[in-house]
């Protein structure tokens, strides 16, 4: 299990000029929670950076921040490195310039939203489908900020019931579940599915009984199996971590161990806290 050094830098900042509450409860939404850790984090930004477009409702925020922030000349020679087909479009439409890892293969800031978050900055993401080009672009980051709202935090991975998502190439799917299921007989109530395309994740049709659904496919044209666990994972996350990927077929998978440098957290009562992760290992 990755450790790591917790240290608070940033506590109890409330925001009354920039949470705007539900009117109905007076408490902030979940959306103001994650505009409030987006725009905290954006505030890492500096002129001439080389940027990491992240994928997801709490990035979104983050790119809109970015894209205000070069409109208004605060912000100069910014460059974004996106995340996915979706992130490009969006940095696109808020005006941020875009090139890629080729052309930039280290990156000084990435900012993104994740899943889940445990208590030593592992992460689940994916659960958008953006898993592959998330790592490659988070790993290839000289610092990579997690942009969460508190119901984001979990004491283990996977326990809510959600997916760690896995992607893997399209030839041979059913083959590849089944190696995927073998590695993990005897975990109890262990199950897994092939993602399909949800109204949400893709317009594609499907059928009333369900059961012609279409495959999801990624930005990168593979699949995405779902691994279930409803106790969470146990045991070591890198030791599971290589044995997914010895699965030929797999491709990449969800959990993101000790690539966080910092996770920005939104909470209800309106503070803000940074915590800074002194284990991260993404060698850059
Ligand atoms: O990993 C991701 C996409 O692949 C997202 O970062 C993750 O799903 C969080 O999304 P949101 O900010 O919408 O809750």
């Amino acid at each position: 299990m990755q450790t790591a050094c917790t240290r608070t830098v940033d506590v109890a900042i409330p925001l009354p000029h920039l949470l705007k509450p539900d009117l109905a409860t007076m408490a902030p939404s979940q959306d103001e929670l994650k505009r409030v850790a987006a725009h905290r984090a954006v505030e890492l930004v500096e002129s001439g950076m080389v940027i990491g477009l992240g994928t997801g409702s709490t990035a979104a925020h983050a790119l809109d921040r970015i894209g205000d922030l070069i409109r208004s000349g605060a912000l100069r020679d910014v460059v974004g490195i996106p995340t996915s087909e979706w992130a490009a479009a969006r940095a696109a439409g808020a005006g941020i310039p875009l090139s890629d890892l080729n052309a930039h293969p280290v990156v000084d800031l990435s900012i993104d939203g994740a899943d889940e978050v445990d208590p030593a900055f592992n992460l689940v993401k994916g659960r958008g489908g953006s898993l592959l080009r998330e790592k490659m672009v988070e790993g290839a980051s000289r610092r990579f900020v997690v942009i969460v709202d508190d119901s984001k935090l979990v004491p283990r991975l996977a326990a809510s019931g959600l997916a760690v998502p896995v992607e893997i190439i399209p030839f041979g799917w059913a083959l590849t579940l089944r190696r995927l299921q073998s590695l993990f007989d005897g975990v109890p109530s262990f199950n897994l599915k092939l993602r399909t395309a949800s109204v949400d994740a893709k317009s594609t049709a499907f059928d009333e009984n369900g059961s012609e659904l279409e495959p999801f496919v990624t930005d990168n044209k593979n699949y995405i199996a779902d691994l279930f666990f409803e106790n969470g994972i146990h045991g070591d996350l890198r030791v599971i971590s290589d044995a997914l990927l010895r699965i030929t077929g797999v491709v990449e998978h969800g959990l993101f161990l000790g690539l966080a440098s910092s996770v920005v957290v939104a909470q209800k009562d309106g503070a803000v806290v940074v915590k800074d992760n002194e284990a991260t290992s993404n060698g850059i």
